[in-house]
């Protein structure tokens, strides 16, 4: 009988609830917070990609580990430690960047925040519309222009390179800021939510072979901020009126208009699609202001 009873209480000692005091609750809370804002940074950067990435060869290491695989295990074991160091290297600038950012930030009101002025929106038939109109008439005329479409990856640290703009996306606003000769034509446009940032953003040239040695920084340009996010880059020629997109670090020259418009729906299909639970609300909201 007392083997029982000490039997049972052994395992009732474990199903005991610990004692919760003021300090775990606040330590779980740090925690929390900590892991949430790391989480939106990474999100907002192209370590999101890098993560989902390291969740992957985690989730087959544990498969390799449980189905015994020993080789498979080792290298995995064995590469990961590598990784990270390479990970460092690699992902050195946005390092440098966040610990900058943590230098500046007003961290009560960060944490507090609902951020609402960074949550993607999705782009509207009508702001690609305008994009594309907009580069049309700059083509005829020769008029040069680099337009950077925003997407998951934030393009703060390029749009604080230039001067805020903070206007609705439209033909004419586009086709202004283009216009030789005026002080904001010189450099990149980049475009988030359906508005207009940022004018004169210098960005990263890219130093790829691949590029066509007939394209000049303006291309390289575009091609290196696609290399470093996953922007939609929107080139138009100041010597021939060729309209361009970079994306994936990869250039498509010399567009016909139809392949040009086919390339912007994809911004438009990426919110009909993939992101269609997410965003039915704030798409929705967004055709509403852009109606109004
Ligand atoms: N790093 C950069 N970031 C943003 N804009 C840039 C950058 N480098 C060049 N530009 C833009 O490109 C213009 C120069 O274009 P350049 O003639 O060298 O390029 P290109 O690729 O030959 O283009 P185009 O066919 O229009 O001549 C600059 O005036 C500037 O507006």
């Amino acid at each position: 009988m007392n083997n029982i009873v000490n039997t049972v209480g052994k395992y009732l000692y474990w199903l005991s609830i610990p004692r919760i005091g003021f300090t775990d609750v606040l330590d779980i809370l740090i925690v929390s917070i900590l892991f949430y804002q790391i989480v939106k940074w990474i999100k907002t950067t192209r370590a999101w990609v890098l993560l989902k990435g390291i969740i992957l060869l985690l989730c087959i290491a544990l498969a390799a580990y449980l189905l015994q695989l020993h080789t498979i295990t080792f290298i995995l074991a064995n590469t990961m430690s590598v990784g990270i160091t390479a990970v460092l290297i690699v992902f050195q600038p946005e390092l440098r960047s966040a610990l900058e950012q943590l230098g500046r930030k007003n961290w009560i009101a960060n944490i507090f925040s609902t951020d609402t002025d960074q949550v993607k929106e999705g782009y509207t038939a009508r702001t690609l519309q305008e994009i594309y109109r907009a580069a049309i008439e700059m083509g005829k005329v020769k008029t040069g222009a680099l337009i950077v479409i925003e997407r998951e990856v934030m393009l703060g640290e390029y749009e604080r390179t230039g001067i805020p703009i903070d206007g609705k996306v439209s033909s004419q606003l586009l086709i202004n800021i283009f216009e030789h000769n005026t002080p904001l034509h010189d450099g990149a446009v980049i475009i988030r939510n359906n508005r207009i940032v940022s004018a004169t953003c210098y960005l990263p040239l890219s130093d790829s072979v691949e590029i066509g040695k007939e394209l000049g920084t303006r291309h390289r340009a575009a091609v290196g901020i696609s290399e470093v996010s996953d922007s939609i880059t929107v080139i138009v020629s100041e010597e021939t009126g060729d309209i361009s997109i970079a994306v994936n670090g990869k250039i498509k020259h010399a567009l016909a208009p139809q392949e040009f418009r086919d390339e912007l729906s994809v911004l438009r299909e990426e919110n009909t699609s993939s992101k269609k639970f997410k965003l039915w609300k704030g798409l929705n909201r967004n055709e509403r202001k852009n109606r109004e």
